[in-house]
């Protein structure tokens, strides 16, 4: 057995149960046979592909709160400090149902090659909770927050761990545990990022991961002599990096015709109005429904249903796995040119390989969605130098953030005679800065 298949079995021996850790290992691990191979021994006596794929600290907790009704309710509660080879562990918080201990650490680990790719100094970690926020009150929000956060202040710091925004945690639940966090430490500190504006949040950061996926598929385009121009996109979600891709790619000049959420999918031939959309989701926190009764030109279906739209450009902005072999092979066979994935990993393994078979770009959430924590990064350093910058500022650092990690990734491809394959060269350029660090720090 090579010593890449002896990690991953290593990996799936150790972490049972945890399909979506298996899959965010075997596929970096694959992608980085080549530089493995290069210098096989070396590693293996470092046990560096051993240490990258452990997380340095799986923090495990209860988060009891009491509902409106008056009746205590149980969360579980997590926080995976994955490595900080490059800076303090940096990711969101994840409120979802479906929320397991695997779930954080595939996270975590897409995390720290990310974080690495943006080229700012920031270690990869993540946490949440199985807490479904999907029909609480505010004040049973605010109850989960600081209860959640009761534990989790001893375990982070604006040097140590800052966490930031995920599924179902977004400006108001920052809200809420930020106030916790101060009450408890008697402190006035960067610890989170995504913040409020009034306190320390920064301009762009709502918008940056929808914009920083546009950014670099623009850049994508532009290195191939085309543009956004009179292209058809199809975007899935309808959540925060969702509907500011949308924006963006409009503002680009794309048509995009599709959005969705967990109960079902619009498609608007006329084009997603994204004011609407914002109303419907942002403020009225409500199902897509509001935006097809208010839309004449939009037609609501039920279930999944997103990728059978003929587009040019696909980028799925959801969850975990939502684009599966044969929604690859659909579009394909429609004619799609480029897949980039705003969420983590919504692309199976299958449909990956697929789409790279048939030689669509396809560009991993790890470069394409890296915008988001990189403007965190911004934040971090804007609260360190008490000034806040303006959105112009802001938005031109992402631009040319996400234009450096197209080139990174492309010529780290080129580096190892895999021209055009953005997996291995977001895998790779996010790997050897992190394993470099780990290297000139000795065995920890
Ligand atoms: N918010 C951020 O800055 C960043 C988010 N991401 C990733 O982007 C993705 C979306 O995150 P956000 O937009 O922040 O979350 P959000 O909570 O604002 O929106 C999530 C969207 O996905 C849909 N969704 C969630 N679970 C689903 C399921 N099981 N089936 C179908 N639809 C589902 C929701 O209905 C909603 O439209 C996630 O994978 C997240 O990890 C990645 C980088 C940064
Ligand atoms: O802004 C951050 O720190 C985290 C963003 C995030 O969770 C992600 O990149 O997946």
């Amino acid at each position: 057995m090579t010593y890449v298949d002896e990690v991953y079995q290593r990996v799936v021996d150790q972490n049972p149960a945890q399909p979506e850790f298996h899959q965010a290992v075997k596929e970096v691990l694959d992608s980085l046979r080549p530089v493995i191979e290069a210098n096989e021994a070396h590693y293996r006596k470092e046990a560096l592909l051993e240490r990258i794929t452990t997380p340095d600290r799986q923090i495990l907790f209860r988060v009891p709160w009491v509902d409106d009704q008056g009746q205590v309710q149980v969360n579980n509660g997590f926080r995976v400090q994955f490595n900080n080879a490059i800076g303090p562990y940096k990711g969101g918080l994840r409120l979802h149902p479906s929320v397991t201990l695997g779930t954080i650490k595939f996270l975590g680990f897409e995390q720290v090659f990310k974080n690495s790719l943006t080229t700012l100094p920031i270690g990869g970690g993540k946490g949440g909770s199985d807490f479904d926020p999907k029909g609480k009150s505010d004040r049973e929000i605010m109850a989960f927050c600081q209860s959640f956060m009761t534990e989790l202040y001893k375990h982070i710091g604006p040097n140590v761990d800052v966490p930031a925004g995920d599924i179902g945690t977004g400006a108001r639940e920052i809200g809420y545990l930020y106030g916790q966090y101060k009450r408890l430490r008697t402190a006035y500190e960067g610890v989170l990022t995504g913040k409020g504006l009034t306190f320390g949040g920064s301009l762009a950061r709502t918008e940056a991961t929808g914009y920083g996926l546009l950014y670099i598929v623009n850049e994508y385009l532009k290195d191939h002599n085309d543009s956004f121009t009179g292209k058809t996109v199809t975007v899935s979600g309808a959540g925060n990096v969702a509907i500011y891709a949308i924006e963006k790619a409009q503002e680009l000049g794309a048509k995009v015709v599709t959005t969705s959420d967990s109960t079902g999918w619009i498609y608007d031939p006329e084009g997603i109005d994204v004011a609407l959309l914002k109303e419907v989701k942002e403020v009225k926190r409500a199902r897509l429904t509001e935006y097809a009764a208010a839309r004449p030109s939009a037609e609501y279906h039920e279930g999944r249903g997103v990728w059978s739209v003929k587009t040019d450009i696909a980028l799925p902005c959801a969850t975990q796995n939502e684009l599966h072999l044969e929604d690859a092979q659909t579009l394909v066979a429609n004619g799609v040119q480029v897949v980039a994935e705003g969420a983590n990993m919504p692309t199976t393994r299958e449909a990956t390989d697929f789409l790279q078979e048939n030689k669509i770009a396809f560009l991993p959430g790890k470069a394409a969605n890296a915008g988001g924590v990189a403007v965190s990064a911004l934040e971090m350093s804007q609260n360190s130098e008490r000034l806040s910058w303006t959105f112009e500022e802001v938005d031109s650092k992402l631009q040319a953030i996400m234009a450096d990690i197209y080139q990174n990734i492309s010529a780290a491809a080129k580096k190892y005679g895999k021209d055009e394959d953005y997996v291995a060269g977001a895998n790779i350029a996010g790997f050897e800065k992190v394993a470099n660090a780990m290297e000139a720090q000795g065995i920890v």
